[in-house]
């Protein structure tokens, strides 16, 4: 005991310690440096000190039209400087690249900068695309930007009952990977006009003749459950390219299941007296529900569809995510997760 260089000395200590961040005697029982920047909300509120920043009386006009739930002082807090971020990697991306072809003796061409949103079906991913859609725009380097949901890629409803998915939308298979991979790649490469399929949550179908038309903006925000997932192995055993291989930055939104599902819950008994409740919704039966039968019936839709492909297909695709923002209960964010390696 107490011996110099023994077992408990501050060398051997220290000898351990590498040995870790070696990669040693640590690596054979699961010992991994994170790659992520770990900064709980008081931390991440601190950062805002640093890089001041204010809302104008326009900019919460606009935000408020986005949904009634959303609170002011949050978005100051956490989103407003996640957006200041982004402008930066824009910038910051935009620069490697003039590099790139200066090097390579090629006439710089600007091509748009491409953020995933990914998350749980209701966690909140199309209130943070929206909300970093109109953040963006008020920063110089992005004042162009576009959303696009992955949900219109899904295989029209005709398509699906064909496979027998009907009761699988949402998992990957349900989608048309290979369009939606086009899609993204073509934005991604500069050109003029790119088209998207768009779903309707109302007909609960793909809408024909109707689709989006993205014009190379500076900043393209993709949105949906999938858009991490890895390439799928084609026939000739290789593996293709991922939607995420397009993308410069990712945000995956994270919660608690039992809170999802709550807001999955509420939202469905919400939607009787609103989407539902309109004569060309597919779900007009669900408007007349009592409370307990629209509940039980929104629960059996989670359990049955939803939860598994969050457990099988979509958290699964977390870790590789740039940046995880975590919610609490009230979605208020509780933890940002940035990757630094
Ligand atoms: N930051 C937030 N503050 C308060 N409420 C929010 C916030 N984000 C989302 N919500 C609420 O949570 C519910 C789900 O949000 P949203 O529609 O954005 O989820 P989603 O992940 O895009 O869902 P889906 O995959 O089903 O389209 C909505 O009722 C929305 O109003
Ligand atoms: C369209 C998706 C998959 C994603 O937004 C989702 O909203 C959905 O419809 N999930 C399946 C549940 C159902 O079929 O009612």
């Amino acid at each position: 005991m107490g011996r110099v260089g023994g077992r408990h000395s501050p060398d051997a200590l220290l000898r351990s310690r590498r040995a870790r961040s070696n990669g040693g005697a640590f690596a054979a029982a699961g010992y991994m440096p994170s790659p992520y920047l770990e900064l709980d909300r008081e931390d991440w509120a601190r950062l805002r000190r640093a890089h001041p920043l204010v809302l104008t009386d326009e900019d919460v006009a606009r935000l408020t039209g986005l949904g009634e739930s959303l609170n002011m002082s949050e978005i100051e807090e956490v989103y407003l400087p996640l957006s200041r971020l982004l402008s930066y990697y824009v910038e910051g991306t935009g620069h490697l690249h003039r590099i790139t072809s200066n090097f390579l003796g090629d006439r710089p061409e600007r091509t748009p900068f491409v953020i995933g949103v990914a998350g749980s079906v209701a966690v909140g991913k199309s209130t943070t695309a929206r909300l970093l859609r109109e953040l963006l725009a008020r920063w110089p380097s992005t004042p162009r930007v576009e959303l696009v949901t992955t949900d219109g890629f899904l295989f029209p409803n005709a398509e699906l009952e064909r496979r027998g998915l009907l009761h699988r939308k949402g998992f990957p298979e349900s989608y048309d990977q290979r369009a939606l991979l086009r899609f993204v790649a073509e934005v991604k490469a500069g050109s003029e006009e790119v088209r998207a399929p768009v779903y309707s949550h109302l007909s609960y179908d793909i809408v024909r003749d109707q689709e989006v038309v993205v014009h190379r903006p500076d900043v393209l925000i993709v949105e949906g459950l999938n858009v991490l997932q890895a390439p799928r192995m084609r026939e000739d055993g290789r593996t293709g390219l991922a939607v995420s291989d397009f993308f410069d930055f990712s945000v995956y939104v994270d919660a608690n299941v039992n809170h999802i599902r709550r807001w999955y819950v509420e939202r469905f008994l919400q939607l009787r007296q609103t989407a539902f409740a309109k004569p060309e919704s597919y779900f007009r039966r669900y408007a007349a529900m009592t409370d307990e039968e629209a509940r039980d019936t929104a629960e059996v839709i989670w359990r049955t569809i939803n939860e598994p492909n969050l457990m099988a297909n979509v958290l699964t695709t977390r870790g590789r995510a740039t940046l995880v923002l975590t919610k609490g209960p009230d979605h208020q964010v509780t933890r940002v997760r940035l990757r630094k390696l």
